[in-house]
């Protein structure tokens, strides 16, 4: 295990923009730094040896093959490691660190999550995040590791929580780019936020997590970050989808990953199977698969039934 005082070897998995990211956040803090790529010529099993700290910055549809390569090439126990992908497995219905966690029982598993847009840290902006775990004391290792006077980091004893409000919120990015690309206005927009924070922390009740990690960093604060930027890709979907734009032209356009669009239909599933709500993030789905236009989504949503304002959301027994 790594000291708190030494530089540590991290190796990231990905070099899109998070895992680029990363890099430069953890150089600046002096530490020793690899970064995998399956476009790189260099081995996994050589990126990873002697990593104290292997953190994955893969989009999720990379988390199944690589942690089942990893399980393969087998990693120390000590070997710290980091989730940093927001989606969920198709048909499984995991999240990126259960899939960590089933190909590395042994070794302490990280989430990491919060509004980061990748390209305002790069450009020097400051930033917090959260990085939580039921291992406290690996949270805090990582904690330290990451801390730095532009990135603050906080740590977070609901992982679950925290990765599902980074998941859940990029849905909710599409809806909202929808909303502004419809030009629906301020208060259409303000409705559709608050009722979306509703809906995620109804579905992470659901599923386990705590309420309150839904009103943190990892949730609200990321929810607001991806909605309010056209930085963000997912909300740079809605936006374009009702502006008329096919999606394929949008993600050619946009050219890397918008993890919402493959979540939404994931979530919609896992909310069918256990019974929960979920009409904003069906609403995504719908119009994602050209089952719905945009205009006619927002008409949907407005015409349920009225109802009272619940804000209590209820653990199931
Ligand atoms: N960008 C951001 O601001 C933030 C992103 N995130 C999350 O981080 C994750 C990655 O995002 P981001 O870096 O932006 O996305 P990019 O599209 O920029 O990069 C995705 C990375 O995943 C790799 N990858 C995809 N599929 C596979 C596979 N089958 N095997 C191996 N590697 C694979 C890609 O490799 P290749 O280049 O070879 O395709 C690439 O390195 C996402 O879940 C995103 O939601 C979280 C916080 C901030
Ligand atoms: O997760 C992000 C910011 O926290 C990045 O958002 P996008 O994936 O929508 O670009």
């Amino acid at each position: 295990m790594f000291s708190d005082s030494l530089p540590a070897r991290v190796t990231i998995l990905g070099a899109g923009a998070w895992g680029c990211c990363l890099e430069t956040l953890l150089r600046e803090q002096q530490h020793q730094v690899t970064v995998w790529s399956r476009r790189y010529h260099r081995p996994l099993a050589a990126a990873i040896q002697n990593a104290d700290v292997v953190i994955s910055a893969l989009s999720m549809q990379g988390v199944p093959i690589v942690a089942a390569q990893l399980k393969a090439l087998g990693i120390p126990p000590q070997t710290l490691v980091v989730s940093a992908t927001k989606g969920l497995n198709p048909g499984s219905y995991e999240t990126p660190s259960q899939l960590w966690h089933q190909a590395l029982p042994n070794n302490p598993i990280v989430v990491l999550s919060g509004p980061n847009l990748a390209a305002e840290i790069e450009a020097g902006l400051p930033a917090a995040t959260v990085v939580a775990s039921e291992d406290l004391a690996a949270a805090q290792r990582i904690q330290t590791l990451l801390n730095s006077e532009r990135f603050r980091v906080y740590t977070n004893g609901d992982p679950l929580g925290t990765e599902l409000g980074g998941t859940l919120k990029n849905i909710i990015a599409i809806a909202v780019g929808v909303c502004d690309g419809l030009n629906l206005g301020t208060n259409a927009k303000s409705a559709l936020m608050t009722r979306a924070l509703v809906e995620m922390t109804r579905i992470g009740v659901q599923l386990g997590a705590q309420p309150q990690t839904f009103w943190g960093l990892s949730g609200l604060g990321d929810m607001i970050a991806t909605c309010s930027s056209a930085l963000s890709r997912n909300y740079r979907v809605g936006y374009g989808l009702a502006q008329g734009q096919a999606l394929g032209a949008v993600l050619a356009e946009i050219g890397s990953t918008a993890e919402g669009v493959n979540t939404a239909q994931v979530l919609v599933d896992l909310a069918g199977r256990d019974g929960i709500d979920a009409p904003i993030a069906t609403a995504v789905a719908q119009i994602l698969a050209g089952h719905m236009a945009p205009a006619q989504a927002i008409e949907t949503l407005m015409s349920r039934l009225p109802r009272a304002e619940v804000l209590e959301i209820q653990r199931p027994c």
